[in-house]
């Protein structure tokens, strides 16, 4: 137990019918902003997210230079440091795992030391591939740990004969490994060859992502295998781009219409994304409700009565989804398993140790898988739900508590990394809780 704030999650007293905007996406956010920090100009960032995550970002490019006007929660405007990064400075990342692996890489091509530190949780966050890879191409990293928070990138990185660096990585514990090599690497004298050599690569669609936006700036990566990636050096196009809403963020709404057997409108769903939180979709077919695109948003109709089907997912690609599935899961009325995310232990807390233990507390059958879970039906009872500090863990504990009266959360505000206000927008989606107190 903690002595952190406490929150009554707010439970249905039947349907509910909502509306829920919700804030943009911190994935695309952050990828926005390190490509503003390497990009030939100012660029603008429409409707980014204000949030613990991009913040630290925010911070992060400043502290290497960068100008970043944020005052305008419309539109923000980042203008690069001139002759490039700068060295000699301190980057806290928070608790932002693309913070502490996407900046590295940019960091190495500054004129001195950049040092990392970040949350006490994140200091056990992997980060050594990226790092490796750093030094395989002759940037200076000074680890005082291994291989995650704090250490130091020394650069600056310099050209290498005109050779195209290959360096080979094992990401089977990050996507974000690859997004953050890719990211930079156009900005390399030679550019960067990337292999993965590891068995699965989780977040496929944070790759995609990744890809994306780099061809939305002018820089196109080729795939020489389909285990490579092949950057080839040149600018960074500035730009003006409209952030998506996060739609990581909207699956708890989602999530709300179908154990309800309600109807949640995400208004601005886009109609293509790389984002896997549009998987939401499919999940919520599999446990027996219904999504359908509409001129005004997405719109998730629950069964009749919030009935919910156990299923068994592979949730590799979407492993950021797993809390608010496990909560469906939980609430299912046959057992459930959540497969290929393994790589979960390393996220903000160790999320299957997390989710099992609090689902027990809550009355469920759970049980921690070599690669996922095991969730069975049970009575489930109100309970003080513990957060991790990691905001999907309070994003799951309020869509148990939707349906089952009497659960508390311990730290709402840990949802402030991707979603501050969570706690008031859900309030409001489902109705008044007892409030927000302390002990
Ligand atoms: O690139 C990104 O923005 C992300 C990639 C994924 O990381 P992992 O591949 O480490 O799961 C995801 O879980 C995280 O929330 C965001
Ligand atoms: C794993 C997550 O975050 P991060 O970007 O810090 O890895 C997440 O948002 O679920």
């Amino acid at each position: 137990m903690t002595d952190a704030p406490t929150w009554a999650a707010p439970c249905a007293d039947g349907p509910i019918d909502a509306r829920v905007r919700v804030p943009g996406s911190k994935s695309l956010t952050n990828r926005w902003l390190v490509l503003a920090l390497l990009a030939d100009g100012p660029s603008t960032l429409r409707h980014p997210l204000r949030s613990d995550d991009t913040l630290r970002m925010v911070g992060a490019l400043r502290a290497l230079g960068a100008e970043v006007d944020d005052q305008d929660p419309q539109a923000w405007v980042v203008r690069p440091p001139e002759g490039g990064p700068r060295g000699g400075v301190d980057v806290d990342c928070g608790q932002a795992g693309t913070v502490m692996r996407f900046v590295p890489p940019v960091a190495a091509l500054a004129d001195g030391p950049v040092r990392f530190d970040g949350h006490p949780s994140a200091r056990a966050r992997p980060v050594g591939p990226v790092l490796r890879a750093l030094a395989d191409i002759g940037v200076a990293v000074r680890e005082t740990g291994t291989g995650t928070l704090p250490f130091e990138v020394v650069g600056p990185l310099r050209a290498a004969g005109g050779r195209t660096p290959h360096v080979r990585i094992d990401a089977s514990a990050s996507s974000q490994f690859v997004s953050a090599l890719l990211l930079a690497g156009a900005a390399y004298p030679a550019g960067l060859r990337l292999e993965h050599t590891g068995t699965a690569l989780p977040s496929l669609p944070h790759i995609e992502m990744t890809l994306d936006v780099l061809a939305e700036v002018g820089v196109h990566v080729d795939r020489p295998d389909p285990r490579s990636w092949l950057v080839p050096p040149g600018r960074v196009r500035a730009f003006d781009v409209a952030v998506e809403p996060d739609l990581s963020s909207a699956a708890p709404f989602l999530a709300l219409a179908a154990a309800t057997g309600g109807r949640v409108l995400v208004p601005g769903w886009p109609e293509r994304t790389t984002q896997p939180g549009d998987r939401m979709r499919e999940v919520l077919a599999s446990v027996g409700a219904r999504t359908e695109a509409t001129p005004e948003g997405l719109l998730a109709t629950g069964a009749p009565g919030g009935r919910l089907s156990g299923v068994d997912l592979d949730l590799a690609e979407v492993g950021e989804l797993t809390p608010v599935v496990a909560a469906l899961c939980a609430l299912a009325d046959s057992p459930s398993r959540l497969r290929g995310v393994a790589h979960l232990r390393g996220h903000e807390t160790d999320r299957l140790a997390a989710l099992a233990a609090e689902l027990g507390r809550l009355g469920a059958r759970a049980q921690e898988l070599p690669d996922g879970l095991a969730i069975g039906p049970g009575d489930l009872v109100g309970a003080r739900v513990r957060t991790y500090h990691d905001h999907r863990m309070v994003m799951f504990g309020a869509v148990v508590g939707a349906v089952v009266p009497g659960v508390v959360l311990e730290d709402p505000g840990a949802a402030g990394k991707t979603y501050p206000g969570f706690d008031l927008a859900w309030e409001r989606a489902v109705g008044p809780a007892a409030g927000v107190g302390a002990g």
